[in-house]
C-alpha cells in the first residue's frame, strides 16, 4: 500500500476537486478523433507537411540496391530507430545472424527513428544521456552533455549502425505494406515500397524472412487538431516533427532562426516538444503567441557539460554501469528504492514518487479491486503527489513576474497524467514583452482564418503557425496497427482481427500465438520504463534469448520455428489483467495521449472492459517484470514456447 505523507486533508480535497474540474473541462466526445493524422489529410498542402524534409534523395538513389528480390533473409526488421538497431545488434552478438543476414527497412531517410524525424531547435533527450544513449560501454562514446542534443543522438544511431556493420543493411524511404506467414514455406513474406523522391518512381519489393521484428515505435505519426478554417490560412504552417528551417532560417546544427526576426509566430501546444521549441523561437520571433490548452509541468533541467576526466570515475566506473544506473533510476521512478539507497542520477524524475501511479510499482502487489480500496489508493497517490505538484506550481510563481500569466501557467493535474518536462528558460520567457501566452482555458483555438488564429473570438494575426500537437497513438490496436501494416499469420489470420476479438494476447508482451517467429516491441503486457532505451534493450535481449535458445533446441542446420502456445499467452494475459486495477488512479486524468484523449474511459461493456484490462502494462514496475523474466529463464524449459524445426517440405519449397 502507498504510504501517505501527512498533507492537509482539506487542501488535498480542494486540489482533487480542481483536478477533476480541469479534466472535465478538457474532455471531448470525439476523443482522439479531434486530431487529423497529417499523412491522411485530404488537402495536399496538409498532407505534404508529413513529407520527409531530410532525405538526401540524390545520394540514396545512387546507392546500389541492398535487396535481392524474393531472397530469404534470416531477419527482417521494420524500423531503424534504436529499437530495430538494438535487436539487430543482439542477433549479431548472440551469433544467430551476421549483419549480412539482416535487412532493416524504415520510412525515414536514415537511422535514428524519432531522432531522424525530429530535428526541431531545442530538442534534447529528457533523461540523463548517460543512461539514455544505448551501448555507451560497447562504443566507448561519452555524451557531450548531461542531456544530449537531438543531432548527437541521431549521430549515435549512425555510430552504432556503423560499428555493427549495419550501415548498408538498411533500406530507407521505404514503407512496409504487408507481412504474411506462408504456411508452405514456413517463412514470412514481406512486401514493401521504396520511395525514391519526387523525381523517380517508387519500387515495389518482396523478400522472405525467417524472423520478423516490428520495431515501429509509438510517436511517429504527426497530427494536428481539426481546427475549423485551418486549410484557409495563407501564411506558413508546419509541424515540429518536420521542422521547416527554410521558413525559420538556421539548421539543426546552427539554431539561429534568423528568418523569424520579422515574423509573428504562433506555436500551438505546450507539452514536451513545445517546451524545447518555444524558448528558441522566442529568442528570434518578432512576436510569439503561445497557444495553450493545458499547461505542461516544467521542472528544472540543470544542463551540464560532461566532465570527460571524471566520467570513468563518477559514472562509467565498472562494467555494467549503464544497466545498473538505469535500474537505480527506475527504482526511484517506481517508488521502490530501498531505504538509504543512493540516488545515482538524482534528477527531476527521481523526486516524484506519485508518478509510479503510471509506471507501476512493486510496493503494491496485486491490488484488491474493490471500489473502496481503489478510492483509498487514489487518495493515497494524490497525497503522495501533492508536495511535488505544489512545488511545481510554486516554481511558476517564482519564474513568471506577471501574477495573472503565472496563474495560467500552473498545471492542475497529478504528475502521472503527463510526461514531465524540463527547462530552465521556458517559464522565464513569458517575462519578455514580445512573448504572449494565449490561454484557451482547455478549449484550443476556435478557428483559423486566412491571416489569424482565433481564441475566444479574439483574432491574433500571425505569419507562421507551428503545430506542436503530438502524434497519433494507437492505444488499443494490435502491434500491426502501429505500423499501418497488414500482418497475417497462420491460415491467413489477421493480427488486427485477433486483437479486436480477444484483446492483447502475448507472452511477456512481445510475441503471439498463430504468428510464429514474429516479435514486436511495445509496453502492452510488457513493461514501461520511463527510459525507452532501457526497455528497447531489454526487449531486444529477451527476444534474442528466445530465438537463440530455439535454434539450439532444433540443432544446427535446421530452421527454428518459435511460437508461444495459446495457453501460455492466455496465462500471461490473465496475470496482466489481474493487475490492471492498479492503474485506476489514471482514470481521472486530464485527457492526453496517455489515456487516448479519453477514448474508452467510459467503457462499461464487460467484454470490452476485459479486453482493455488485458492491454495494460505489468503493474508491479520494471524491476519486478525483469525478475519475472529472469525466473522464467532460470526455470530453463522455455515454458510456454513451442519450438519445432521447419518441416522438410518447407525447406524444399524454399529451395
Ligand atoms: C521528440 C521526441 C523526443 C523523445 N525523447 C525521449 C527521451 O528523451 N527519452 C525517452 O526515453 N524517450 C524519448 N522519446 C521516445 C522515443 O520515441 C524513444 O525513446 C525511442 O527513440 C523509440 O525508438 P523506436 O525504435 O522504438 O521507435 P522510433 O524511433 O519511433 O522508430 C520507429 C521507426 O519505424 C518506422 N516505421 C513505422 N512504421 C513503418 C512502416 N510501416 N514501414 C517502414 N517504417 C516504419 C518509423 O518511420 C520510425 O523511423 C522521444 C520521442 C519524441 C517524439
Ligand atoms: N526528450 C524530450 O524532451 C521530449 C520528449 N518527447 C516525447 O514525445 C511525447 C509527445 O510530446 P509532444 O510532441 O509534445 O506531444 P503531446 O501529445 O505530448 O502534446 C501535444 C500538445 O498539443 C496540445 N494540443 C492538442 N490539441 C490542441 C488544440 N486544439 N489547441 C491547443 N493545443 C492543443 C496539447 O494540449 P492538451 O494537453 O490540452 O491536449 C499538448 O500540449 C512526449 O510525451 C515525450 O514522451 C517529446 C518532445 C521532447
Amino acid at each position: 500500500m502507498v504510504t501517505t505523507p501527512s498533507v492537509d486533508p482539506q487542501k488535498l480535497q480542494a486540489v482533487r476537486k480542481r483536478y477533476a474540474e480541469e479534466a472535465k473541462k478538457r474532455q471531448r466526445p470525439e476523443g482522439s478523433a479531434q486530431f487529423l493524422q497529417l499523412s491522411q489529410a485530404h488537402e495536399e498542402r496538409l498532407r505534404s507537411l508529413s513529407d520527409d524534409p531530410w532525405a538526401d534523395h540524390k545520394s540514396l538513389n545512387a546507392k546500389p540496391s541492398i535487396i535481392r528480390e524474393n531472397a530469404v533473409y534470416k531477419a527482417f526488421v521494420l524500423g531503424a530507430g534504436f529499437g530495430g538497431l538494438l535487436f539487430s545488434i543482439r542477433l549479431i552478438e548472440s551469433g544467430v545472424a551476421t549483419a549480412n543476414d539482416i535487412r532493416l527497412v524504415d520510412a525515414a531517410g536514415g537511422f535514428g527513428g524519432t531522432w531522424y524525424w525530429n530535428r526541431y531547435p531545442g530538442l534534447h533527450c529528457d533523461l540523463e544521456s548517460y543512461m539514455y544513449l544505448p551501448l555507451l560501454e560497447e562504443t566507448g562514446y561519452i555524451p557531450k552533455h548531461k542531456y544530449s542534443a537531438g543531432s548527437e543522438i541521431r549521430q549515435h544511431a549512425e555510430r552504432i549502425a556503423s560499428k555493427w556493420n549495419l550501415t548498408d543493411k538498411a533500406l530507407f524511404r521505404t514503407t512496409v505494406k504487408t507481412v504474411s506467414w506462408d504456411d508452405d514455406t514456413e517463412l514470412w513474406t514481406v512486401n514493401f515500397v521504396e520511395g525514391r523522391g519526387p523525381s523517380a518512381a517508387p519500387i515495389e519489393h518482396q523478400i522472405r524472412a525467417q524472423y520478423v521484428y516490428l520495431a515501429a515505435g509509438v510517436l511517429t505519426r504527426p497530427q494536428v487538431p481539426r481546427i475549423p478554417g485551418l486549410h484557409t490560412f495563407s501564411g506558413e504552417i508546419f509541424h515540429t516533427a518536420r521542422w521547416n528551417y527554410d521558413i525559420t532560417g538556421g539548421s539543426q546544427e546552427d539554431q539561429t532562426l534568423s528568418k523569424l526576426r520579422d515574423k509573428r509566430v504562433a506555436v500551438v501546444g505546450t507539452a514536451a516538444t513545445a517546451i524545447g521549441v518555444i524558448p528558441v523561437v522566442g529568442k528570434y520571433a518578432k512576436e510569439l503567441y503561445v497557444i495553450q490548452r493545458t499547461p505542461a509541468y516544467v521542472k528544472p533541467r540543470n544542463q551540464q557539460v560532461t566532465n570527460k576526466e571524471t566520467f570513468h570515475i563518477d559514472v562509467a566506473y565498472k562494467k555494467g554501469w549503464q544497466f545498473e544506473r538505469q535500474c537505480n533510476w527506475n527504482s526511484f521512478l517506481t517508488n521502490s528504492a530501498e531505504p538509504g539507497q543512493k540516488n545515482l542520477v538524482g534528477d527531476g524524475w527521481t523526486d516524484m514518487p506519485g508518478y509510479s501511479a503510471m509506471m507501476g510499482s512493486p510496493s503494491h502487489g496485486v491490488v484488491d479491486p474493490s471500489p473502496e480500496n481503489l478510492e483509498r489508493r487514489t487518495t493515497a497517490f494524490h497525497a503522495l503527489d501533492l508536495p511535488h505538484m505544489e512545488a511545481v506550481r510554486a516554481r511558476v510563481e517564482q519564474a513568471v513576474k506577471d501574477p495573472e500569466t503565472a496563474e495560467k501557467l500552473k498545471p492542475w493535474y497529478p504528475s502521472w497524467c503527463k510526461r514531465p518536462t524540463f527547462s530552465d528558460t521556458y517559464l522565464e520567457l513569458f517575462n519578455e514583452p514580445h512573448v504572449h501566452l494565449v490561454d484557451t482555458d482547455g478549449k484550443g483555438p476556435s478557428r483559423i482564418t486566412e491571416r489569424s488564429i482565433v481564441v475566444s473570438e479574439k483574432e491574433y494575426e500571425v505569419d507562421v503557425i507551428i503545430f506542436s500537437t503530438g502524434f497519433q497513438v494507437a492505444r488499443v490496436g494490435s502491434p500491426a496497427s502501429r505500423t499501418n501494416t497488414t500482418v497475417t499469420g497462420r491460415k491467413g489470420q489477421s493480427l488486427d482481427e485477433k486483437w479486436a476479438k480477444v484483446g492483447a494476447a502475448t507472452l511477456h508482451g512481445y510475441l503471439t500465438n498463430g504468428f510464429p517467429n514474429l516479435f514486436f516491441s511495445g509496453t502492452s503486457q510488457g513493461t514501461i520504463t520511463g527510459n525507452n532505451i532501457m526497455m528497447l534493450n531489454f526487449i531486444a535481449n529477451h527476444i534474442t534469448y528466445m530465438i537463440s535458445s530455439g535454434e539450439k533446441r532444433v540443432g544446427k542446420g535446421k530452421r527454428a520455428i518459435v511460437e508461444v502456445t495459446r495457453e501460455a499467452e492466455e496465462a500471461h494475459s490473465a496475470q496482466v489483467a489481474k493487475r490492471a486495477p492498479y492503474f485506476s488512479s489514471v482514470a481521472g486524468c486530464t485527457p492526453g495521449y496517455f489515456n487516448g484523449y479519453g477514448d474508452g474511459v467510459d467503457v462499461t461493456d464487460p467484454e470490452e472492459k476485459g479486453k482493455r484490462e488485458r492491454g495494460v502494462v505489468w503493474s508491479e514496475g520494471t524491476i519486478s517484470f525483469l525478475k519475472l523474466i529472469g525466473d522464467w529463464k532460470k526455470e530453463g524449459s522455455l515454458k510456454g514456447l513451442k519450438i519445432l524445426p521447419a518441416r522438410e517440405l518447407a525447406y524444399r519449397a524454399v529451395l
